[in-house]
């Protein structure tokens, strides 16, 4: 498989990835809009298949099962920072793939090696497509997606702060709870063999625990600066 993705030679390609909570949504919807990008939020993606199965009777414990339905669903993704989207067979997911049923179960659904390829091949046909340019986030988007991204970021935050910013979102949760779900994630994403969650050798580490979210925003904007200056 080609991991090459052709653009329009002015348009920059930004990958973010890091852990459950770092702030790569919020910081690559702000970024993008900022610079005048797309935006993709591949979680998502890896979200919406996951609701698929569980709406379609699929066993979600079962790999063999998850690998014969994952070409079955049509995943679009909307990539306008200021309002992006989700259809999974024409219907808006946007709300039900934030459910704890799905986040509970997302991890082993995106582990499947059947559904990475589908998924890897979709978000790569995205981002040849934008021709402005475009700001990509996920796990694997440096490592894997878009190795030759202009720009890899690589966002981390302490375990403490990431729970206290998911717990902040709604009301009356556990922190400690919230705390265990986070850490239990991305020890499922980063232990799988296909394409875990890994930093790219090659891209920009900022740990966002002491940072408000503007900070993080504005040093992200000026390393992609940086890099459009450069080139
Ligand atoms: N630097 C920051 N300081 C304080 N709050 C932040 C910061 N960055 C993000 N947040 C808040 O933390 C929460 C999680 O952020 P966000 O959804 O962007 O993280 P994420 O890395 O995309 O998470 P996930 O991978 O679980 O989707 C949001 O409520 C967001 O507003
Ligand atoms: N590039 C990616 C992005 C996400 N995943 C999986 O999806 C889950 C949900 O991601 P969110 O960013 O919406 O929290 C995540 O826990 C991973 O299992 C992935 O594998 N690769």
């Amino acid at each position: 498989m080609s991991t090459a993705v052709e653009t329009a030679s002015s348009a920059v390609i930004v990958a973010i990835d890091g852990p459950s909570g770092t702030g790569k949504s919020s910081t690559s919807k702000a970024v993008a809009a900022k610079l005048g990008l797309s935006y993709l939020d591949t979680g998502a993606q890896y979200r919406a298949i996951t609701w698929w199965m569980l709406n379609n009777g699929i066993d979600v414990t079962s790999p063999a099962e998850i690998a014969t339905a994952a070409a079955k669903p049509v995943i679009i993704s909307g990539t306008d920072p200021t309002g992006p989207t989700i259809t999974v067979d024409g219907e808006d997911a946007s709300g039900p793939i934030r459910t704890q049923e799905v986040t509970s179960k997302v991890s082993a659904v995106s582990a499947v090696p059947e559904v990475r390829t589908i998924i890897t091949e979709l978000q790569r046909s995205i981002a040849a497509g934008a021709e402005g340019g475009i700001v990509v986030e996920g796990r694997d988007i440096g490592t894997t997606v878009l190795p030759d991204a202009d720009i890899k970021i690589f966002l981390t935050a302490s375990p403490e702060a990431r729970a206290a910013r998911r717990s902040g979102e709604v009301k009356g949760s556990d922190l400690a709870a919230t705390r265990e779900a986070l850490i239990l994630r991305d020890a499922a994403d980063s232990g799988r063999k296909t394409s875990p969650l890994a930093k790219a050798d090659d891209a920009v580490e900022v740990d966002t625990t002491e940072l408000t979210l503007q900070q993080v925003i504005e040093c992200v904007v000026t390393l992609v600066e940086e890099k459009r200056t450069a080139a």
